[in-house]
């Protein structure tokens, strides 16, 4: 098979198991990105794929090939760390040949393939600046085009967008991405930022204390979480306790009718932007309104069912009519809600 194979990657840190027992395929040409919180596991995973850090045990390969004898500076992967790590006595130009010169190739194939880099980073013509005087978002472009200077099988990045403002963030990503199209490198990025990995991948792997949650496309893992951890740490989710009761399933404050739960018990997730702020009346949840808060493209509402928390999000077309205080029904579509059984959420 072409691409990255991990074939039971664990690595221990003295009794501490960084990475446990994680097994992951990346087809050739997908972009992957490693979301989880801190601590989770995700840069040793990428330091181990990057030959920076030895498994414990298990098989890393790559079209086929095994990694694990490989020494990292020859398996010839790109690599971008948070701190760029960029030579500040160097050019711009000088900087991204770097990786060209250790490996004896020509000045002339050397100068080339920098004026062909910097145009694919769309800062043509910069060679001769000193990194020092870049801005924030350049300094991004210039390691990712040191990175990608040797032609890379592999692409690994380890939060490279962390230290930019919000808006330059979001630009670099549609560039990363962008890139990555145009190459067709297979690409794995570590990051915390659900959103950053929801825009970006062809495929997000959730992890949490050194294990893989889930591996899926964005909107298969936003609609459909395997539990509730990646419910709640891919976008907001509303994680209600509701019992079985005939068709339907009882929830603080009321029912969601047509939910029928197989286990008397059960979690369940539901997106905010499916919960619907209605009158008492038409409602089948009853519930306070708590706090109301306008993000300009949308509306957040924060209510109170019977002591759970209900997060419901419209949009400004569809405000609801409601206030602080106020009592209002939630209605909740029984097809909107994933249901995870007890004991396994
Ligand atoms: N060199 C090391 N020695 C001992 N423990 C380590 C070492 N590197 C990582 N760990 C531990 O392994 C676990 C995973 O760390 P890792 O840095 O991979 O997590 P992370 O998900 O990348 O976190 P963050 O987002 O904060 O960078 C943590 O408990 C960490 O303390």
């Amino acid at each position: 098979m072409s691409g990255l194979e991990l074939n039971r990657i664990t690595k221990r840190f003295g009794a501490v198991a960084a990475v446990d027992d994680v097994s992951l395929t990346v087809p050739q040409g997908t972009f992957v990105c490693l979301l989880g919180p801190s601590g989770c596991g995700k840069t040793t995973l990428l330091r181990m794929i990057a030959g920076l850090e030895d498994p414990t045990s298990g098989e890393i390969s790559i079209d086929g090939e095994p990694l694990n004898d490989t020494p990292a500076h020859k398996r010839d992967f790109g690599m971008v760390f948070q701190s760029l790590a960029l030579f500040p006595h160097l050019s711009v130009g000088e900087n991204i040949a770097y990786p060209l010169r250790i490996r004896g190739r020509p000045s002339s194939e050397q100068a080339s393939r920098v004026k062909e880099l910097l145009e694919l980073v769309h800062l043509p013509g910069i060679e001769k600046r000193a990194v020092t005087q870049l801005s924030g978002g350049q300094r991004q472009r210039v390691a990712i085009a040191r990175a990608l200077a040797v032609s890379p099988k592999l692409f690994l990045l380890d939060e490279p967008l962390s230290a930019l403002d919000a808006k330059l963030r979001e630009a670099m990503q549609v560039e990363l991405r962008q890139l990555q199209q145009q190459l067709g490198i297979t690409t794995i990025v570590v990051t915390h930022d659900q959103r950053e990995a929801m825009s970006m991948s062809d495929q997000i792997v959730v992890m949490s204390e050194g294990r893989i949650q889930q591996m899926a496309r964005p909107i298969d893992m936003y609609r459909n979480p395997a539990n509730a951890f990646v419910a709640d740490f891919l976008g907001q989710a509303n994680l209600i306790d509701a019992r079985a009761d005939g068709p339907d399933a009882l929830v603080p404050g009321g029912r969601i009718p047509g939910l029928s739960l197989a286990c008397p018990g059960s979690r369940i997730s539901v997106r905010p932007e499916d919960v619907v702020v209605t009158t008492a009346e038409n409602g089948s949840i009853r519930a306070r309104v708590g706090f109301i808060r306008d993000m300009g493209a949308s509306i957040e509402i924060h209510l109170d069912g019977e002591g759970v928390r209900y997060v419901a999000i419209a949009s400004p077309q569809a405000r609801p009519d409601c206030r602080v205080g106020d009592t209002v029904g939630l209605s909740i579509p029984a097809e909107a809600c994933v249901v995870f059984e007890s004991g396994k959420g």
